[in-house]
């Protein structure tokens, strides 16, 4: 028995909603991974998605950023080149191996680390064309031993050094956008412990890389299927390859934008806590990925938010706006999310 069928021998999973297809095999899109007719092509892009430079700042338009858009490009982050670059070409060197490598390090159903198909498969009928692999907590060194036994160094480092980054690149942004709320840290304890003398609650992250292979037929095919991330903040890193699009509301229904790679610079995606927390002011916005013909396109979701035990709600003391949302424990809506997905937010309505 190889190791995959003994990893899934008791448990009664869908195996084709954690071990991808075999891309590098797959000369024509097959019925498994067929979305849709083609679309018509949209009509350009008219309002462009605001970029915010960190250097210095302004409170209002990060404000406008978030609650006309909730995503947003950064830059001026001050993660280096450098490191941009080795992560991207780390995420390569992973996404490179060949399938019977990479299923080495599946993740098995109840875990969080290992290479897989994105989580969110398990609400779709069809399947998307991309696979994945998640990061969290410390056991990223034993995942990466069973990619490459004599060789994982360099892959930790750099994704210990990425996630370094990203830690204290995601404090800073919630500091900002929470303070363009007029919410502080006081009111944030979690993000920043010190302050309630707590040594346990402090903040949670999960990095989930992406890579979505070239495709024989992309406009019939879904790289990411729409959804929001439970998180209370993302950054995205997607290279120069585009592939990120966002669902902007129209007078007649909603139409799907490209958010363009800009060079260096990096994505902030918020997230449905930071809805939550905003009474409704901040849009989680509902994004998506495509897949094209030429490129191969990797992409990094570094999601943040509070402990799993924390209770969470509207932080708002507005008699005129009073809370949407009912407080609750963070678990619950994670566990609320893993099972009614786009519709989690509406369950916690007032
Ligand atoms: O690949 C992308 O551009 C989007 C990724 C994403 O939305 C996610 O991982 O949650
Ligand atoms: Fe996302």
């Amino acid at each position: 028995m190889s190791s995959v069928t003994q990893l899934f021998k008791n448990i009664p999973v869908n195996r084709d909603r954690i071990i991808p297809l075999d891309f590098s095999n797959a000369k024509t899109l097959p019925e498994s991974h067929v979305w849709s007719k083609p679309e018509p092509e949209p009509e350009p892009m008219i309002r462009p998605i605001p970029v915010i430079s960190l250097f210095n700042p302004e409170q209002a338009i990060l404000q406008h950023a978030c609650e006309e858009w909730g995503v947003f490009h950064i830059t001026d982050h001050g993660v280096p080149h450098s490191l941009l670059h080795n992560f991207e070409c780390q995420m390569k060197k992973l996404f490179s191996l060949p399938m019977h490598r990479k299923i080495l390090a599946v993740r098995s159903p109840d875990e969080s680390t290992g290479y897989g198909a994105v989580r969110i498969s398990m609400f779709y009928d069809k399947l998307m064309w991309s696979e994945g692999f998640s990061v969290m907590g410390s056991s990223l060194r034993r995942h990466a031993t069973l990619l490459w036994p004599d060789d994982h160094a360099e892959f930790c480092n750099v994704m210990e050094e990425y996630q370094k980054a990203m830690k204290g690149l995601s404090r800073r942004l919630i500091s900002m956008v929470m303070d363009s709320l007029g919410i502080t840290h006081e009111d944030l304890g979690w993000l920043v412990p010190e302050i309630t003398g707590s040594r346990t609650e402090s903040i949670q992250s999960f990095l989930q890389l992406n890579s979505y292979p070239v495709c024989p037929d992309p406009h019939l095919a879904m790289g990411l299927a729409p959804h929001t991330d439970s998180s209370l903040l993302t950054i995205l890193y997607q290279g120069n390859v585009p592939g990120l699009e966002i669902q902007v509301p129209e007078e007649e229904g909603s139409r799907w934008i490209g958010v363009e790679p800009i060079e260096g610079s990096l994505v902030v995606i918020m997230g449905d806590l930071s809805h939550i927390i905003s009474n409704g002011r901040f849009k989680s916005t509902m994004h998506r990925a495509v897949v094209n013909k030429t490129h191969h396109r990797v992409s990094a979701a570094y999601f943040t938010g509070p402990p799993k035990n924390l209770q969470v709600g509207p932080l708002t003391d507005d008699k005129d706006h009073p809370p949407i949302y009912r407080r609750l424990i963070w678990e619950e809506y994670l566990a609320a999310k893993a099972t009614h997905f786009n519709k989690a937010l509406t369950l916690f309505r007032c």
